[in-house]
């Protein structure tokens, strides 16, 4: 289990090294447009599984998103504390 701060920190430093093992090093090559259409898509699993599959599968799905949010923000050249300020 790690919270969503150790998360972006093993993708930050995953991205920085340009890990070749990594699945994130690799879906940024996509760029903004490619991980946003993953955003988009861990969305919609998001709320189906929510309306429909029970806790846990809505669980595992917003998990997805979260890491997919974090994703973009590296895409777009964002930190933690970039977003954070409009929380
Ligand atoms: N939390 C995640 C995580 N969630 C989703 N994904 C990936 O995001 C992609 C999601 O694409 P898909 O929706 O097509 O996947 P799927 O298998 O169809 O899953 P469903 O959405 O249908 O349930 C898959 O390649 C997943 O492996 C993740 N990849 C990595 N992480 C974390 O990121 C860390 C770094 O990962 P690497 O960069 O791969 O080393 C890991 O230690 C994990 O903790």
């Amino acid at each position: 289990m790690k919270t969503f701060e150790e998360l972006f920190a093993e993708l930050s430093a995953k991205a920085a090294a340009g890990d070749p093992t990594s699945g994130t090093v690799v879906a940024l090559r996509g760029g903004v447009h490619g991980v946003g259409k993953k955003v988009v898509e861990e969305a919609a699993e998001s709320w189906m599984a929510a309306e429909h599959e029970g806790r846990e599968r809505a669980a595992e799905e917003i998990a997805q998103l979260l890491y997919q949010a974090q994703v973009l923000m590296l895409a777009a050249g964002l930190e933690l504390k970039d977003v954070y300020r409009h929380l």
